[in-house]
């Protein structure tokens, strides 16, 4: 792993290769709490409630550590210039805090955190200026609600708390601090993603996206750009998806587009090209005779919009070998099917949480409701065949 500090205090590039030495394998967890051996609990018999209301809370104060650091670099006019993934000292800060927040939340349940960042690079001699920046920042956020100060190490040891495993037995929580980094670079769209499996299912799903506007981005007039940003999307297995103002307001519920044809869809995909094939995409698109332009933004920002119907399909097609991590579908993935959505990968598979960090897929993934998911699916395998016979 390597990483050097760029010029400015709030920017880091990392070069992660997401392995992880034995050493630091946690041991997977049960939920405590019940005298039930988790696997014969059903999972309409828990509430999660207590969790939730820990992964919102955690969730929003991470929000405001982002915002603040997104204000600061753009007015710093950083630029990324690197291939290389970036990752800001909000990336850090977000992560610590919500692993602090979870835990100081839910003190009587076992902790089991699989999360994106680890701080390998932040405890190296030259990175001393960005931990005392990020643990400043932390500090700062939990001071804005009243919690007492972290000092370096004990900001160190809640990233660190990022490296299980997760898989089928137990709850652990899977968050993405930032998903979007470059989007956030950018000052564009991000999202703060924390979901929780239990037993290998996404059970509960926060997706904080400060940027969002609260009002649809479908056929949005993009000269008006007074629009109120700042969503907070929650789901929970069986109970729905609610959005809410980043600030606290009562919450809505939302539902998918439930638009049958296809002609009538928009969709969505990602705004890098490198983390999704767009010829592949306006292939598809092609074929379903959608005839709106793509909308292309960044983050799991995209799976919040659709579950508010914003648009009705969500395409992604990275390149071939990438291997996709859970933290950047798990919250995104309930927010949807708790909407009356569906998400499947390329070959109608469902996804399958249960199997550590990483999801096997087969091609992409690809996201719709009910109605158009089997025209979606017919439209995805006729483009791959054709676009694989004229390699
Ligand atoms: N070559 C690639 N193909 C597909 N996804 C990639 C990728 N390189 C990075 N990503 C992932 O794409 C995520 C962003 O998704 P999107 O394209 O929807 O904005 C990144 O999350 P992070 O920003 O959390 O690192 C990263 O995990
Ligand atoms: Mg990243
Ligand atoms: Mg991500
Ligand atoms: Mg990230």
């Amino acid at each position: 792993m390597s990483a050097s500090i760029g010029h400015n205090p709030f920017l880091l590039r990392i070069n992660s290769t997401n392995q992880l030495p034995i050493s630091k394998l946690k041991f997977p967890f049960r939920f405590s709490v019940s005298t039930t051996p988790a696997r014969n609990r059903t999972f309409a018999s828990m509430s999660y409630d207590t969790q939730l209301a820990a992964a919102k809370k955690a969730s929003s104060l991470a929000a405001r550590l982002c915002q603040k650091v997104q204000k600061a670099l753009l007015q710093a006019d950083v630029q990324s210039k690197s291939d290389k993934s970036p990752v800001t000292v909000a990336d850090y800060g977000s992560q610590a805090i919500i692993s602090f927040i979870l835990q100081k939340e839910l003190p009587s349940i076992p902790f089991s955190l699989v999360a994106e960042e680890d701080s390998d690079d932040l405890r190296k001699e030259e990175s001393r200026e960005t931990l005392h920046r990020i643990t400043e920042l932390v500090n700062e956020t939990l001071a804005s609600d009243g919690i007492s100060p972290l000092s370096e190490e004990q900001v160190l040891v809640a990233i660190d708390k990022g490296v299980s495993e997760g898989g089928p037995h137990g709850q652990h929580w899977v968050l993405d601090p930032i998903d979007g980094t470059k989007g956030f670079v950018r000052g564009d769209q991000y999202a703060i993603a924390l979901a929780l499996l239990d037993e290998g299912k996404v059970v509960l799903g926060v997706l904080a996206c400060p940027n969002l506007p609260l009002a649809s981005i479908a056929k949005r007039d993009e000269s008006i750009s007074e629009d109120k940003t700042g969503c907070l999307f929650f789901a929970k297995l069986n109970a729905g998806t609610y959005m809410q103002n980043l600030d606290g307001s009562s919450p809505t519920k939302v539902h998918v587009s439930d638009i049958e044809n296809s002609e009538e869809a928009s969709f969505f995909e990602s705004y890098e090209a490198a983390h999704s094939s767009h010829d592949l995409s306006s292939l598809i698109a092609k074929k379903l005779g959608v005839k709106a332009p793509a909308v292309r933004i960044d983050s799991q920002a995209k799976y919040g919009a659709l579950s508010r119907g914003d648009g009705a399909i969500y395409l992604r097609f990275p390149r071939k070998g990438y291997r996709e991590k859970i933290w950047d579908h798990a919250a995104g993935y309930i927010v949807v099917a708790e909407a009356g959505g569906v998400a499947s990968d390329a070959a109608g598979n469902p996804l399958d949480f249960s199997k550590g960090r990483y999801l096997d897929l087969d091609t992409g993934i690809i996201v719709t409701n009910h109605k158009l998911m089997p025209a979606l699916l017919k439209a995805v395998q006729e483009s791959i065949k054709e676009k694989v016979s004229s390699l």
